[in-house]
């Protein structure tokens, strides 16, 4: 068995070897219907320029510039030019077209004259106000074939996905989701629904990593509730086909934790206990080749780590282009405390007190009050020995 004392980490260097530990996902192509939220894996460039043409922002008429400048001015109207069809004539000293927004700017033409600055009487239209050149939208001026809209590692959002369509991609390739098993582990803890005797506890780290996985845009794989017994979680884990397993429990120093002995006694550790607080026992590594990341039992620290450890090391796996969290300064309403040589997340409220972020304390310190963690919206940054008083600029993760 691998010696059971380990030097604990800082967070920075656990993310790292926690990246190092995960599989880089392979790639599938997608629809841009099924394609929202995942993040590419590949940048992508367009095949054609935006707009195509010289084409109008407005409704009106296209006309000469120099024939538009002293107004009122009288110009003759002489064709049309429509979204997808064309005036195919050229506009000449003293005429205009009437035009519509979208539409190809016709030769001769180079400027517009929006609607509600004319009159428009059989085809002599009056100018009441100057025709103006920045109103035409020049081919390629929002992009041009072959230059790069999106980068490998973007999360398609709703704006991306119309990018890339506008760019003329149907399909796009994008990272597969890493199938992260969740297992949790522990005799007390039991499915919720069931009697529930003195001692025992309700399964919520199961419901809240599910959540936290989906949320990352990974698969959660459900695995049975393993007891604390090291044959039976091996049991769980065959054939489950996993990318990636987060069990909950059974890391820390009791004769019990078998996420501990499994990894220590069969496995190979990466790292065990970081300077975290909450979620300090936190144990990764490898099991028959398979990623194992152990979160504390206790429920806060177990969803904390995934916030503050599994998120940025998947991030950094897939060369995210977004931060994983963000991060503002906010005035503490309270004191937060330091923990020596630990960095604490303390669970908090963020608000906007007139044009100002106040960050409060919840009340809820300890690592098994969900209730706390399910009020905040953020997460108090407090480094070793560096506590913040009521007044202070706290650092905050805006969850
Ligand atoms: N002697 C020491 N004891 C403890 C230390 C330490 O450094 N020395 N660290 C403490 C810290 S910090 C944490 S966090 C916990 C982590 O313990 P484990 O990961 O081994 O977790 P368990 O002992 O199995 O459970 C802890 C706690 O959480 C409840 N639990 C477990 N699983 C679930 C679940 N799926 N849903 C809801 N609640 C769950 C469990 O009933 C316990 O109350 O260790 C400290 N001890
Ligand atoms: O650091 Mo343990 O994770 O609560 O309380």
């Amino acid at each position: 068995m691998q010696r059971l004392h380990r030097q604990q980490i800082d967070l920075e260097e656990a993310i790292h070897l926690l990246k190092d530990t995960l599989p880089l996902p392979g790639t599938e192509i997608l629809p841009l219907t099924q394609a929202a939220g995942r993040v590419l894996s590949h940048a992508l460039a367009a095949t054609v320029d935006h707009p195509s043409v010289d084409d109008s922002a407005m409704d009106g008429i296209a006309c000469r510039l120099q024939d538009s400048q002293n107004t009122p001015v009288i110009l003759k109207l002489v064709g049309e030019s429509r979204a997808g069809e064309g005036f195919s004539g050229i506009v000449s000293p003293g005429e205009c077209v009437r035009i519509y927004t979208g539409a190809p700017v016709p030769e001769g033409a180079d400027a517009i004259c929006k609607v509600e600055d004319l009159q428009i009487e059989g085809d002599q239209v009056t100018l009441l106000h100057p025709a103006r050149s920045q109103d035409i939208r020049h081919r390629g001026s929002d992009f041009q074939t072959g230059q790069l809209g999106l980068q490998k590692g973007d999360v398609l959002s709703a704006a991306r996905l119309a990018l890339a369509a506008s760019m003329g991609h149907r399909e796009v390739q994008v990272y597969r989701k890493l199938r992260v098993g969740i297992l949790s582990t522990g005799d007390e803890v039991i499915e919720v629904g069931e009697p529930l005797s003195p001692g025992q506890v309700y399964d919520s780290n199961k419901y809240g990593l599910y959540a936290q996985l989906l949320e990352l845009g990974l698969e959660p794989v459900l695995l049975p509730h393993a007891t604390d017994h090291i044959e039976k979680v091996k049991e769980n884990l065959k054939n489950a086909d996993l990318d990636v397993l987060l069990t909950s429990g059974g890391v820390s120093m009791g004769n019990y934790d078998i996420v501990r002995d499994l990894l220590f006694s069969e496995g190979e550790v990466k790292f065990w206990k970081v300077n975290l607080r909450p979620g300090g026992p936190a144990l990764c590594g490898l099991w028959q080749s398979l990623p194992v990341l152990g979160l504390p039992g206790n429920p806060v620290s177990a969803l904390v780590v995934f916030e503050v450890l599994f998120k940025p090391a998947v991030f950094a796996l897939l060369e995210r282009t977004d931060p994983p969290h963000r991060r503002v300064k906010a005035r503490a309403g309270k004191a937060f405390k330091a923990v020596p040589r630990k960095t604490a997340y303390w669970r908090a409220r963020l608000s906007f007190e007139g044009a100002e972020l106040v960050v409060q304390d919840l009340n809820a310190p300890l690592s098994n009050m969900l209730r706390g963690l399910a009020w905040a919206n953020a997460l108090v940054v407090v480094q070793p020995g560096a506590g913040i008083e009521a007044g202070d600029l706290a650092e905050v993760i805006w969850l």
